[in-house]
């Protein structure tokens, strides 16, 4: 069994210039963990995310992902341990259809190459109708109902949101970092969202939500962390983290007093 977490930072920094965006960040996010992370506007949730997978490259400190020490990696080489990412910004490719949107993502697994693809080699056929059938099972799996040839960028919000997750599924991660999935979704949709990360945690995925959503947060996330001008104010328990006063003075400033 192992015993190493999904993530782990040790004093983990990043500067953008003179603003601190994450502040000596020593954090760790256990395995099979639907870990939220919370806080103000511009507390430097997303850096956290874009540090973990490289994206971003840290100023100070070091970060291991999945038992790897991940301080100095690219992002490719991040996503090659198992780490899958969806934006705040939803980002489908133009012109891709339902399924071709989710056959995208699988590039991690994929062994076939640009050349067989363009010559058609049997080899690459057989990968192909594997690549088509896996992704209809992950859209099956995020409860995405819609026909496999609608184009991607047709979808509603909501919908692009599970072809997202469902895209990012497809390279067959361990850790998936999710920033802020249901930004723009109404009250349904957010707790259809909740309910797919139980269901995604219950086949031994780990997941780190950026939210904003607090009741979804409280009621779906295990752990939670709160973020706040780049600095961790708290972790734990996720109704503890939302209750304390300190968090709720981050939030509300003195209005939380009142
Ligand atoms: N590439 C960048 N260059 C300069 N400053 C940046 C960059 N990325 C983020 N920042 C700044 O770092 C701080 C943290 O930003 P970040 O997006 O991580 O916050 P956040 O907690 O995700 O905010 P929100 O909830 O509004 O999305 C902000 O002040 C932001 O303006």
């Amino acid at each position: 069994m192992t015993t190493t977490p999904a993530i782990r930072t040790i004093g983990l920094a990043k500067q953008f210039g003179g603003l601190r965006a994450v502040d000596d960040v020593s954090l760790t996010v256990p395995r099979g963990s639907i870990y939220g992370i919370v806080g103000p506007n511009g507390a430097g949730k997303t850096t956290f995310l874009n540090l973990v997978n490289g994206i971003v490259r840290r100023s100070g400190g070091e970060i291991e992902v999945l038992g790897s020490r991940t301080s100095t990696s690219a992002t490719h080489q991040v996503a090659r341990l198992g780490v899958a990412r969806t934006f705040q910004t939803i980002k489908l490719i133009p012109g891709l259809d339902v399924v071709e949107s989710v056959v995208a993502g699988r590039y991690r697994v994929r062994r076939d190459t640009a050349l067989a693809a363009v010559l058609a080699m049997p080899g690459e056929r057989k990968a192909r109708r594997e690549s088509v059938a896996r992704a209809q099972e992950l859209l099956d799996l995020v409860g995405l109902r819609v026909p496999p040839r609608r184009l991607a960028t047709s979808l509603s919000y909501g919908e692009q949101r599970r072809l997202e997750i469902a895209r990012a599924l497809a390279s067959e991660p361990s850790l998936l970092l999710l920033d802020e999935p249901t930004a723009g979704m109404n009250a349904q949709e957010s707790a259809a969202l909740g309910e797919l990360l139980v269901t995604l945690r219950e086949t031994g995925l780990t997941l780190v939500m950026v939210e904003h959503n607090m009741g979804l947060v409280r009621t779906y996330c295990t752990d939670a962390a709160v973020l706040n001008s780049g600095a961790l104010l708290m972790s734990g328990e996720p109704g503890e983290c939302l209750d304390d006063p300190r968090v709720q003075e981050a939030y509300f400033g003195r209005r939380a007093n009142a």
